[in-house]
């Protein structure tokens, strides 16, 4: 989970491989359900019923009942009806990205439509967003300070560590 451009697809399918798990991208889902790309269906019928598709995606996933990594869009954990099931989903992990960063990778970027100011767009969309994924997070990691394979490391042993306290309380 995380702002676009916060690594969700890079790093989930990274994850995926190492933890030998299958990986699932909720938006890829949707679009080949719809057979629609995710503009043509915001054009066609509006963001509502997308984000009604992501919750039918989501319930559908904890139905599934199957360990996956997933990478959910950015706009998903936003929409309050979708944060009762986030949690069911399983272990939610936040990529957490400076403004800087963000702007560096969503520039010239054709699924951010930015217009005229990139880094005032995403400081206002991510004032929002921010702190609900800090609060629908079970771990977070920033990224952009360290490369790419210390990102996954760190990512890793995170998730160890949750999983061990978790097995503690239980
Ligand atoms: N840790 C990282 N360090 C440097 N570049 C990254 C990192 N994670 C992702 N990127 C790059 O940033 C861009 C956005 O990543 P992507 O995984 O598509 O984000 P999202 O799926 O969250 O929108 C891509 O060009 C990707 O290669
Ligand atoms: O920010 C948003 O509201 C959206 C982010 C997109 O996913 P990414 O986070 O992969 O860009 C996609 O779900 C849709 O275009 C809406
Ligand atoms: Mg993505």
């Amino acid at each position: 989970m995380g702002f676009n451009g916060s690594g969700k697809t890079r790093v989930g399918k990274r994850l995926a491989k190492d933890l030998n798990l299958p990986y699932l991208d909720v938006d890829k889902s949707i679009v080949s359900h719809m057979k629609m790309s995710v503009n043509e269906i915001y054009t066609k019928f509006g963001e509502p019923f997308f984000r009604a598709l992501e919750t039918r995606e989501i319930k559908e996933l904890i139905e599934l009942d199957k360990p996956l990594v997933i990478s959910i869009g950015a706009g998903l954990p936003i929409q309050e009806q979708n944060q009762k099931y986030l949690k069911d989903l399983g272990i939610v992990i936040y990529l957490k990205a400076s403004v800087e960063t963000l702007a560096k990778r969503l520039e010239g970027s054709s699924s951010f439509h930015a217009g005229e100011n990139l880094p005032e767009k995403i400081k206002k969309l991510l004032a929002v967003r921010d702190p609900v994924y800090e609060k629908m997070s079970d771990i977070q990691v920033v990224t952009g300070v360290k490369p790419f394979e210390g990102l996954i490391c760190e990512i890793k042993e995170k998730l160890e560590n949750y999983q061990k306290t978790v097995e503690k309380i239980q």
